[in-house]
């Protein structure tokens, strides 16, 4: 028997404890190149933890995510935050748990609108990435250099998002 999980919109707010929300903000607007360009300046940080630690800028090309699907792992990356930024402007799923004593808790699947990406803080517990619909490419701003970036959990009961959103 899975424990269905209900989708809840992506907002700031209600992100904030795994991360930012990567999108247009009107509040962080700057207006540089003459005033031809509107920058929105500094909408979260990459981070890349330990020596010899870069920060590096890759494309994912995601395949969509069959339905109903079923949670049954969450990922980590103890050294790094990790941003996906649609190239698509595509919605996508963004999965994340609260840390309960180094396992995560009950997964919170949030639906990212067109227009919004997601900064995972290091060491925020994460569903790898979830392409809804079509292929999708994502912008990901992530850490690279020595030592294991990556740690996965498997959760001992099944959790399930019934439907796609879209
Ligand atoms: N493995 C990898 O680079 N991707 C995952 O970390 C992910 O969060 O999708
Ligand atoms: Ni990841």
């Amino acid at each position: 028997m899975s424990i269905r999980l209900a989708i809840e919109p992506l907002t700031p707010e209600l992100f904030r404890p795994f991360g930012d929300v990567v999108w247009p903000d009107p509040e962080k607007v700057v207006m540089i190149n003459g005033g031809t360009t509107a920058r929105f300046n500094a909408l979260s940080s990459a981070e890349a933890l330990g020596e010899d630690a870069t920060v590096a800028i890759s494309i994912f090309r995601g395949e969509p995510r069959k339905f109903p699907y079923h949670v049954d792992m969450m990922e980590r990356h103890p050294f790094g935050s990790q941003s996906f930024s649609p190239l698509s402007g595509r919605p996508f799923l963004v999965i994340v748990a609260e840390d309960m004593g180094g396992t995560p808790g009950k997964p919170r699947v949030f639906k990212a609108e067109p227009g919004q990406g997601v900064n995972y803080f290091a060491n925020v517990w994460h569903h790898p990435l979830m392409t809804l619909g079509e292929t999708s490419d994502f912008l990901v701003v992530d850490r690279a250099g020595p030592g294991h970036n990556l740690e996965e959990y498997f959760y001992p009961a099944l959790f399930v998002i019934e439907e796609s959103p879209l």
